[in-house]
């Protein structure tokens, strides 16, 4: 592991702005970017195409060991799965529920842990998940836990999907990320946490560009 390579660790719920603001910081900082969720969601789309159910631990481990998974530096990035553009696909509510049931699981956990701590290369990292700054990067020296109330985040999802031409109802886009939150926060394996030493950053009433200030900040920018 190159561990004198720094990394900036950006845990959260969904919908806090992790992705938005990782991105943004990655940038400013000419760091690489890992989205940890989109290895989630990207494995989900392969098990679902398989037709592999959601609690088939096994075979999800070796659907997860046998796909081929990288993304292209474009802006927005391409989701190569197997060669194929699947960025489309792997950003709807379905998936990211899927994902959430297919990573309680602790072996198919493991399967993808080193696909993510390949992403740490030089100059940097800033690292956008769930269990960045717990297990996969748990040495890491910045640390961020960027979270927003339940009804902020299911608002901004909801504008989101609605400027991509799809219509979904508030109400049941909040029970989604309430469900969503509670199996992430509640599963033995990895749970969404703050790591020790991680700086708190709630995004409720801050702008995007407000966010991105206060994690530089973390880094001594
Ligand atoms: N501080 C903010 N103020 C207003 N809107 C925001 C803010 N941060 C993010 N958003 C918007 O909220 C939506 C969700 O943000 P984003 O995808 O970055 O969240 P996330 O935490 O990465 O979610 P997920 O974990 O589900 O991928 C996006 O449309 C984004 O533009
Ligand atoms: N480090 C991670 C990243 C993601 N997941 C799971 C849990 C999420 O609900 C799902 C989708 O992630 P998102 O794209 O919304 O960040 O993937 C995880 O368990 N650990």
């Amino acid at each position: 592991m190159n561990l004198e390579i720094p990394v900036l660790t950006i845990d959260g719920p969904s919908g806090s702005g992790k992705g938005t603001a990782s991105r943004a910081v990655a940038q400013r900082l000419g760091w690489n970017f890992l989205d940890s969720g989109a290895i989630y969601r990207s494995l989900a789309v392969a098990v679902l195409r398989a037709g592999v159910p959601l609690d088939a631990v096994d075979a999800i481990v070796r659907v997860a060991e046998a796909m081929d998974l990288s993304f292209t530096a474009d802006d927005p990035p391409k989701v190569l799965l197997d060669g194929e553009n699947i960025a489309g696909e792997i950003h709807t509510e379905t998936c990211g529920n899927a994902a959430s049931r297919i990573a309680a699981h602790g072996p198919v956990r493991q399967a993808l842990l080193q696909k993510q701590r390949d992403f740490r290369r030089a100059p940097g990292l800033v690292a956008d998940g769930r269990d960045m700054g717990t297990v996969v990067f748990p040495e890491a020296v910045y640390k961020v836990f960027l979270t927003a109330s339940a009804g902020v985040r299911a608002l901004r999802r909801h504008k989101q999907l609605k400027e991509k031409g799809i219509d979904v109802s508030l109400g049941g886009l909040t029970r989604e990320i309430e469900e969503r939150d509670r199996r992430d926060r509640e599963r033995a394996e990895a749970p969404l946490l703050m790591a020790e030493g991680a700086v708190l950053i709630d995004s409720s009433a801050l702008t995007i560009d407000e966010v991105v200030v206060r994690c530089l900040a973390v880094v001594g920018l």
